[in-house]
């Protein structure tokens, strides 16, 4: 007996109870060899069994009453890693937030959701245990083998590689498997029986055949049928001879498996891509953990570094971490993953199902894949050894949680570095000015890429003022230079991608008679006036009408939707340019399983002429024909309430221009705004990032914003207004009370939107230098947060907000 388990260290799972102490439970006997850390068991927790998480085990106990035994064992195998404990415990004591949601984070949605478990025999399980656990059973339930007390046998089977746990939802389609067979025979006694049979059983000779070759090898029985017309029930007549036995194997649901890959090869690396390609696997070879910020200008050849970097990382044994954006906005980023790494990678793709997506992660658990490739959240996956981590896209802001926990994957990605004593690499042609500041002290080392590979210059940019068109009686979306432009592209026979820049923008509707705006129910927001399914939509709490016939306030008639979505532009290019074949990429249209792909498609194979999309086009696209790029409407995202409106146009108009002339064809840009002069369009028109930086970085620092200043942003809600500002002022009392040097607060204030979800929210605004120095008082905070919470006042903290709305 192991002496030092004799009582486990659990975070129980209770939403109303959130601490970041441990509770001491004490391990049954027969669990202590199988028992480890990361695992997750059932505790006695008041009246209730819980769910809680082993972080440790120790031969004492500080608690002075009776300490309780484990109830439950959850798992076979730990489903956290010793690292990503330690990591939870960091970033809960960061974020102000609880270890238990870090916990969550990391794990998969179906270890979150109903689901049974069931042992399974392996190719490798002996014929001795088969007999005593299995008998005529080809499975066993998890809680069949906790009734007949058989479970820690089975788990210690499960180590020993001869059984293996399938994880079924309740309701779902289930793991997909198939029938193997097991010779159970050695070849001598099954060439004695086939001396011994009669001649006129023809078939059972080829079997004894088949297993005399296969020599104790198991084989999948489809096999047997493909290749010797051997089926089912010939199998089984050997089985109950005993010949044999016949199990269900795991079939990988590879979600991939029809994606089309071409093999593909290590380009060799022009001057600028080897530099910053040797920076890294410098830092890879000395184990350093260190920062590279990766700023090469779009088409510059980033992707190719990253295969190379992760090609380093498997010559030297170890395992890899990429991170994109928005993994369904890029699908050719997978292709290239998969083209280059084959079955060597897992994608952990959001519109994967929750069995294919836990398939993923436990391929990279159980070390079968050595890359893991996904959006914000596969940062936390279960790798060991790691050998580089890459955000692509460092500055986009999905890659910060906007709910609890609220961490930010690029310090996740920087923690792990450290543990791991790996680089991580951040690329962007237009890096955050937080990573481009840290790069100018010195935190970071900057590489820089400043040439497109294919040795052209980067696309002219022309700006339109909109203003000008409507003085000129142009009511249409697309101005005179815009219309001239896509016409003589199309007939050249190129392509063209035009973006509608949605963010902080919607059509809503007005009544022309009274100006009525129809706005939603519960919450401050005007309807989305949605032309597929002719209504309207709050896009906040998804409330739906139909499209109403007349104004509620005067029961005029005349109502108009105003604004632009995608379709409004889309019937335009019909008027505009008929006979042109179109394509719509937004929301709408990409949110089936593999419309993305579909579209994207459509356009690398030309049949279609113009793409039209959102902010979404403006991602990693490597189309060589598209030689324009429009951008409807530049302004939108300028008025975006939020510090960082400009950097967030900066950066869209810069990427999204990146799209044109990535081929032989030189490109050109043409931006539609209503605001010709300001700074952000400019930069964004010259390709200037270094100029908008400093200029921004001016900006930055006499407001106390990011990065001179961080900040913190505390939101209070409830469905009463009154509450909901009473519990926010005595926030900012115990704020002031604190008195921490060099700081400031601002608000409380209504936020934004102020009827949320039928709630009212209001918002501080708290500015400081030093987190050590605020940490005192946001722990108060964030531990009053759980009374609070009981009486439905829910307090959010959120460390560097990215969003202000
Ligand atoms: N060493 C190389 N030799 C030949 N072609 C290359 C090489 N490196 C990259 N390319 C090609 O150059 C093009 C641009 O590269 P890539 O898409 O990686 O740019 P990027 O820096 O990621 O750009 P963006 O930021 O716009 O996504 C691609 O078509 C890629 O195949
Ligand atoms: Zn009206
Ligand atoms: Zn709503």
């Amino acid at each position: 007996m192991d002496a030092s388990k004799k009582y486990a260290q659990v975070i129980v799972d209770v939403p109303s109870l959130q601490v970041n102490h441990h509770f001491d439970y004490a391990v049954p006997k027969e669990w202590q060899d199988i028992i480890t850390v990361g695992m997750r068991v059932q505790v006695p927790f008041g009246v209730r069994q819980v769910l809680a998480y082993v972080v440790g085990f120790s031969d004492q106990t500080d608690f002075a009453g009776e300490v309780k035994p484990l109830a439950k064992l959850m798992d076979e195998a730990p489903v956290l890693t010793p690292e990503l404990i330690a990591l939870g415990n960091d970033m809960s004591r960061r974020l102000f937030t609880f270890q238990v949601l870090c916990y969550q984070a990391m794990l998969p949605s179906l270890l979150k959701v109903d689901y049974a478990k069931y042992f399974l025999p392996t190719a490798s399980l002996t014929f001795e245990n088969r007999q005593n656990y299995f008998a005529d059973e080809h499975e066993i339930a998890w809680q069949e083998a906790e009734k007949q007390g058989s479970l820690s046998d089975l788990i210690a089977l499960q180590k020993d590689d001869q059984v293996w746990v399938d994880y079924r939802m309740a309701d779902r389609k289930q793991r997909k498997t198939e029938k193997w067979l097991q010779p159970l025979l050695d070849y001598d006694v099954l060439a004695q029986i086939s001396r011994d049979m009669t001649r006129h059983a023809p078939k059972q000779q080829d079997l004894l055949a088949v297993l005399m070759d296969l020599d104790g090898q198991a084989i999948a029985c489809s096999y047997l049928r493909q290749e010797f017309d051997l089926k089912m029930p010939t199998i089984r007549a050997g089985e109950k001879k005993g010949w044999l036995t016949v199990f269900e194997q795991e079939i990988d649901r590879n979600p991939y498996a029809d994606l089309e890959t071409e093999k593909s090869q290590a380009k060799s690396l022009y001057p600028q891509q080897e530099a910053a390609y040797q920076a890294v696997a410098q830092a890879m070879d000395a184990q350093q953990a260190q920062t590279l910020l990766l700023q090469g200008v779009t088409g510059s050849g980033k992707t190719e570094v990253y295969l190379q970097l992760i090609q380093h990382a498997l010559d030297q044994g170890k395992t890899a971490i990429l991170l994109v954006p928005e993994i369904a906005l890029t699908p050719q980023m997978v292709t290239q993953l998969k083209g280059r790494f084959a079955d060597q990678v897992a994608v952990l793709h959001s519109q994967l199902s929750r069995g294919e997506h836990f398939d993923e992660w436990t391929k990279l658990k159980k070390g079968q894949a050595k890359i893991a490739v996904g959006a914000r959240s596969s940062i936390f996956a279960p790798l060991d050894k790691l050998g580089v981590i890459i955000l692509d896209e460092e500055h986009e802001t999905t890659y910060k949680q906007n709910t609890n926990p609220r961490y930010h994957a690029r310090q996740v990605a920087k923690w792990r570095g450290a543990y791991h004593n790996c680089p991580v690499v951040l690329g962007s042609a237009t890096p955050s000015l937080e990573s481009r500041a840290r790069a100018q002290n010195g935190l970071y080392q900057r590489l820089l890429m400043p040439e497109r590979t294919n040795q052209q210059s980067l696309p002219q940019i022309d700006i339109v003022d909109m203003r000008e068109e409507f003085q000129h009686k142009n009511y249409y979306q697309f101005s005179r230079q815009l219309r001239d432009a896509i016409n003589a592209t199309l007939d050249r026979g190129e392509q063209v991608a035009l973006m509608l820049n949605r963010r902080g923008f919607a059509n809503y509707m007005q009544c022309q008679d009274c100006g009525h705006v129809f706005q939603c129910p519960n919450c401050d927001v005007s309807l989305t006036h949605h032309y597929d399914s002719q209504s309207l939509q709050c896009h906040y709490c998804s409330y739906s009408q139909s499209l109403p016939q007349s104004c509620p306030k005067c029961r005029g008639k005349h109502l108009r939707s105003f604004g632009s979505g995608t379709e409004k532009v889309e019937q335009e290019i019909y008027d505009l340019f008929p006979g042109r074949t179109l394509v719509r990429m937004d929301n709408d249209t990409t949110r089936r399983k593999g419309s993305h792909q579909k579209i994207l498609d459509q356009v690398a194979n030309q049949e279609a002429d113009i793409l039209l999309g959102t902010q979404m086009i403006a991602k990693g696209l490597d189309f060589p024909n598209i030689t324009l790029v429009g951008v409807i409407n530049a302004d939108t995202s300028l008025y975006l309430p939020d510090f960082r409106a400009s950097e967030r146009t900066f950066q869209l108009l810069t990427q999204v221009a990146g799209r044109a002339g990535r081929g032989d064809l030189t490109g050109q840009v043409i931006i539609q705004t209503f605001n010709p002069d300001h700074y952000a369009l400019q930069f964004a028109q010259n390709h200037d990032y270094e100029g908008f930086y400093r200029w921004e970085m001016t900006y930055r620092k006499v407001n106390h914003y990011s990065p001179y200043y961080y900040s913190v942003r505390i939101t209070v809600a409830n469905f009463d207004e009154k509450t909901a500002l009473r519990v926010a002022n005595e926030i900012r009392q115990q704020l002031d009370q604190a008195q921490v040097p060099g700081t400031r607060i601002i608000g409380p204030s209504q936020s934004a939107l102020t009827r949320l979800k039928n709630n009212y929210y209001f918002q501080i605004l708290y500015q400081y230098r030093d987190w050590q120095s605020i940490q005192p008082v946001f722990d108060q905070i964030k531990d009053r947060a759980q009374e609070w919470d009981r009486d439905h006042i829910h307090v959010g903290i959120d460390l560097d907000p990215m969003t202000f709305i």
